[in-house]
């Protein structure tokens, strides 16, 4: 069954309008900055927090359509995953899980039954009788998980549910997340922060800003054609805007660069930190943008240096500690910042 939804919700003076179809099967997630309306959409989805306008229906049933029809939460066939999982701790993981059919009515032998076998399915079979403290961070989430799919929900709704795992055990539960995702018959819903959960996870991603969606598409679409500078940070990317003429582009930024490929008219142009050199002295071949930039700062991440440039355009280079050791990069050193022309993509904004 579909999900179709336009959920039109206010809280306080923050005001959503997310329209958002889910097939049967497919994973869709939700992205956005801190206080886009994630959480509100998924309390909306839920039916924790009534529409104010819009209408969400699942197949031919209505759930919430003002002012008709509202389908209480209770009486809503979704399974929900939360960040701190909110198991109950005096209950065995067994317990745990059978709670979701014993409260849609399942006799207990039957709850304890399906709940023995999707403790299986999560390969937790040896853990049935283990209170939820006695659990790894990563066992806790897979609990959860069973005790979400238990019921057997038209709509699975999961609320950053790796964000409490350690970086190792994140990388494992992910894998068997999407497993379990990949099997799921039914429509799902993921609120994450995190782009690599979004990426590996999701089948199409929708990215909120303010309680509108900025940008949705399948997840590699997106990774190569950021279209605000929230969705390139998100993936990435250098992001600009500007004024194309066949072959080059005038920036709303300040520069301009030569396209290896002619476009035309308003575009969006990118190209990776990892596509920027530096120099000290202007580089000088063909092919190749180059402009003056002042380093704002350095960051030290995992295996590079990220460098802030002030310029026209300003952009973000990542540099080899080879590199930053080198040029000995200080904020207010003036540098010049050259990128292939052939590493930048333009696509119409
Ligand atoms: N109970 C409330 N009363 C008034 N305003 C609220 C309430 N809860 C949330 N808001 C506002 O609604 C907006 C959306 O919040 P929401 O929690 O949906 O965002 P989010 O995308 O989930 O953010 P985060 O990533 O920080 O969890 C925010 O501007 C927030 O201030």
């Amino acid at each position: 069954m579909t999900l179709d939804a336009h959920l039109r919700a206010t809280r306080g003076a923050f005001d959503l309008d997310l329209a958002l179809t889910v097939e049967p099967g497919e994973v869709v997630a939700l992205l956005g900055p801190n206080g886009a309306g994630k959480t509100t959409a998924l309390r909306a989805l839920a039916g924790l927090l009534p529409l104010t306008g819009g209408h969400l229906r699942l197949g031919d049933r209505a759930w919430d359509e003002p002012p008709g029809a509202f389908v209480p939460p209770e009486q809503r066939p979704i399974g929900v995953v939360f960040q701190d999982y909110l198991l109950f701790g005096h209950l065995s993981a067994l317990d745990n899980v059978a709670f979701g059919p014993r409260a849609r009515g399942a006799r207990k032998a039957d709850a304890r039954a399906t709940a023995r076998a999707w403790l299986d399915r999560v390969g937790l079979a040896e853990h049935a009788g283990s209170r939820p403290r006695a659990l790894s961070g990563g066992q806790a989430q897979r609990v959860a998980l069973a005790r979400a799919l238990a019921t057997e929900p038209a709509l699975l709704l999961l609320d950053e549910p790796l964000a409490a795992l350690d970086a190792a055990t994140r990388l494992l539960t992910r894998a068997e997340l999407g497993d379990h995702l990949d099997r799921f018959t039914g429509s799902a819903v993921l609120v994450t922060h995190d782009p690599v959960d979004a990426m590996v996870l999701a089948d199409r991603l929708v990215i909120l800003e303010h309680g509108r969606v900025v940008q949705q598409g399948p997840p590699v679409d997106v990774a190569r054609h950021p279209r605000t500078p929230y969705v390139a940070d998100l993936v990435g990317l250098n992001l600009y805007r500007g004024t194309a003429d066949g072959a080059g582009v005038d920036l709303v930024d300040g520069g301009r660069f030569t396209l290896a490929r002619p476009a035309h008219g308003h575009v969006l142009v990118t190209f990776a930190p990892t596509a920027v050199s530096l120099h000290t002295t202007r580089p000088a071949h063909d092919a190749v943008n180059t402009w003056e930039v002042t380093v704002t700062g350095v960051e030290q991440h995992a295996h590079t240096s990220r460098a802030r440039l002030a310029g026209a355009p300003p952009t973000l280079a990542d540099l080899t500690a080879a590199t930053v050791a080198e040029l000995r990069l200080r904020p207010g050193d003036r540098l010049w910042a050259a990128v292939e022309t052939a590493e930048t993509r333009a696509y119409p904004a």
